[in-house]
């Protein structure tokens, strides 16, 4: 995508602006009423007492000060008054604030949970999406800051707003001709200030996605993972040149940027605002009172105060829009993300899933990833029976994990159907369908938790225990359990323990492949997306028959590209291209002679020439 179309999408209207405001407010009202009441009541309080201290009370000082009939001792009540006045308003403003921020790390902790809340519940599909996964990066990392800030922000434009309405009213009653030099500062200012934010706000978001691409390439120096390959190969090379060349982005990008801000900035900062602030209304005062002689001199101290109030006032409102414009932009994402309808993971179903072993069949399904060109499943069609042993070959992007994904209901059919007892899967409670089925994938990962939490995948509590080491027992863990210093309580990885224990490759696998004997519950599908790939022949023996045997009369769909364990199978499914090519049983495929028997013979005759 060109760069120009990407910041046309990244635009945001200013209608859409002030609704994505309006929905951070409410989001923050939601969460705490009070925090969001105290912070409007305390800054509007404190810029009304601001406004009228800097005005009606320099006013009212001046023309007591001329009144010989006004005593002393009332004069200084009334200095004494202003100035109590002026520091409930200080009083009300700064405390408060600083209590806001304080009471807002709650108010963070519950945007943060609500946010890992969706997120974790995100439907696969989204990782996909190139646009909703950067709206999910961006959102994790500035929603609490951005509603937060827009409280702030609305509050300090509600203040201000308030301020310049009561200046205002002075101003009107004495000389209206003043107001007229404010507020063409005003606007002149804003223009510019609008802009400079925009630009600012393009480069923040160029900056990101470089920086993305930039911090991959550091994550990958320093991830112990990588380490050993990189030591080994040259990989080095094009990950410094992909770093380089973000770093370069960067750096025209803010070349090109920042001249551009930086004149946006002069014509702003030779302000025509203090041309006309400071220079025109004190000349124009000056001639009213000395030459024209139609205002008193208490009105002209007021006036010029008054209209260097809303001088200050204009001007925060300036600096209030501007954070106004950044928190409605990044809004913008935090709320498309909370927006996103989540449907295949929230899908509750309307067809209960019935306990006895049924037909699954695949009717003539396709699919194609968000995205791609072309379907990466073409019109593929199958019928699995309880108990039946189902193997899945094919070349490497034939499509057979995309098949079983689809089976397992992470992604959506495009076309066809997927059925179980008759029933469309998609009629069911998504996560009581996946519950029925105990699957293997051959991307698996060790978490930073307890062994027996990666075993239960979930919360582990001591009447569990059994169940752990029997998976454990199954999944030929045994000897390397005899040696972990606190058993199955010992903690996996070194991610927050120093004495965390990092697994092989292989033992990693174990581990995954006791997850579904751990499963406390009769499946009626086991899937193993080559669940043997890391072991040893050894294990892979006794693994292979003890995951099938734990399958019962479940049915069970196995890819493996080891033909010599998948030829006992029931029925086999060649995958081509996302087509299935040839099926049958190992007989009939060898029999017929094709791509099949093609395969295993190269196989087998690799086993033969390295025992020979
Ligand atoms: N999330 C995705 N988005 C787009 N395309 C994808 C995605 N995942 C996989 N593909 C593409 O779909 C095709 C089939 O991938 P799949 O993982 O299903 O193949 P496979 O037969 O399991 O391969 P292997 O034997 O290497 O595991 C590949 O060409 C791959 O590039």
């Amino acid at each position: 995508m060109s760069k120009s179309k990407m910041e046309q999408e990244e635009r945001v209207s200013i209608k859409r602006l002030f609704s994505n405001v309006r929905y951070s407010i409410a989001y923050a009202w939601k969460v705490d009423k009070k925090v969001v009441l105290t912070i409007y009541i305390a800054i509007i309080s404190g810029y009304i007492i601001y406004a009228l201290y800097s005005t009606l009370f320099l006013k009212c000082f001046i023309e007591m000060l001329s009144n010989h009939n006004v005593s002393l001792f009332k004069t200084i009540l009334f200095v004494l008054g202003g100035t109590g006045l002026m520091i409930v308003g200080q009083a009300l403003e700064s405390p408060t604030e600083n209590w806001a921020r304080a009471r807002f790390v709650r108010v963070t902790g519950i945007i943060q949970r609500e946010f890992i809340k969706k997120a974790s519940n995100i439907d696969l599909l989204c990782y996909d999406q190139k646009k909703y996964f950067e709206d999910f990066v961006i959102a994790a990392s500035q929603s609490d800051e951005m509603i937060i800030n827009t409280v702030m922000c609305t509050a300090e434009m509600a203040g201000i707003i308030t301020g310049i309405v009561t200046v205002g009213t002075l101003i009107l009653t004495i000389n209206p001709i003043i107001a007229i030099f404010p507020i063409v500062g005003f606007l002149i200012n804003m223009m510019t200030r609008f802009r400079i934010t925009e630009l600012e706000y393009q480069y923040d978001m160029e900056y990101k996605r470089l920086m993305r691409k930039a911090d991959y390439s550091k994550r990958v120096f320093y991830q112990p993972e990588y380490a050993k390959e990189i030591k080994l190969s040259s990989i080095e090379t094009p990950l410094r040149m992909q770093f380089e060349g973000a770093l370069t982005e960067i750096e025209v990008s803010a070349k090109k940027i920042g001249i551009r801000i930086a004149l946006l900035s002069l014509v702003n900062w030779i302000s025509v605002f203090t041309i006309l602030s400071n220079g025109c209304v004190p000349l124009y005062l000056g001639y009213l009172a000395l030459i024209k002689r139609t205002i008193a001199l208490g009105d002209v101290a007021a006036m010029n105060n008054a209209q260097g109030a809303v001088r200050n006032f204009l001007d925060g409102i300036n600096y209030a829009l501007v954070q106004f414009q950044k928190v409605g932009q990044f809004a913008e994402r935090f709320r498309r993300f909370m927006d996103y309808e989540i449907q295949i993971e929230n899908s509750q179903g309307t067809k209960e899933l019935t306990t006895s072993k049924e037909v699954l069949e695949i009717k003539d399904i396709s699919f194609r990833y968000e995205g791609a060109e072309e379907e990466t499943l073409k019109h593929v069609s199958m019928t699995v029976k309880p108990g039946q042993r189902i193997a899945i070959v094919g070349e490497n992007g034939a499509g057979k994990t995309t098949f079983v994904k689809l089976l397992m209901r992470l992604y959506d059919v495009t076309e066809g159907q997927i059925t179980y007892g008759g029933t469309d899967i998609r009629e069911f409670n998504t996560k009581e369908y996946r519950d029925s089925i105990g699957a293997v994938f051959q991307e698996f990962q060790l978490y930073g938790v307890t062994l027996a939490e990666n075993v239960m995948m979930g919360e582990y509590h001591k009447e569990q225990e059994r169940i752990v080491l029997e998976a454990l027992h199954l999944a030929d863990f045994d000897k390397k359990l005899s040696r972990l210093p606190n058993g199955i309580q010992t903690q996996m990885t070194k991610e927050f323990a120093e004495e965390g224990t990092m697994l092989s490759g292989g033992e990693t696998q174990k581990v995954a492949i006791a997850r579904m004997f751990a499963k406390n519950k009769d499946i009626s599908l086991a899937i193993l997306d080559e669940p043997s790939s890391a072991l040893d022949p050894l294990s892979e023996a006794t693994l292979t028959k003890n995951m099938m045997d734990n399958a019962k009369e479940a049915a069970v769909i196995f890819i493996s590209h080891r033909l010599s364990t998948t030829k006992d199978a029931d029925h086999i499914y060649m995958f081509e291209n996302g087509t299935i090519i040839e099926d049958g049983t190992h007989e009939e495929l060898m029999k017929l002679n094709g791509k099949y028997a093609y395969m295993f013979e190269k196989q087998a005759h690799y086993y033969q020439d390295e025992i020979a």
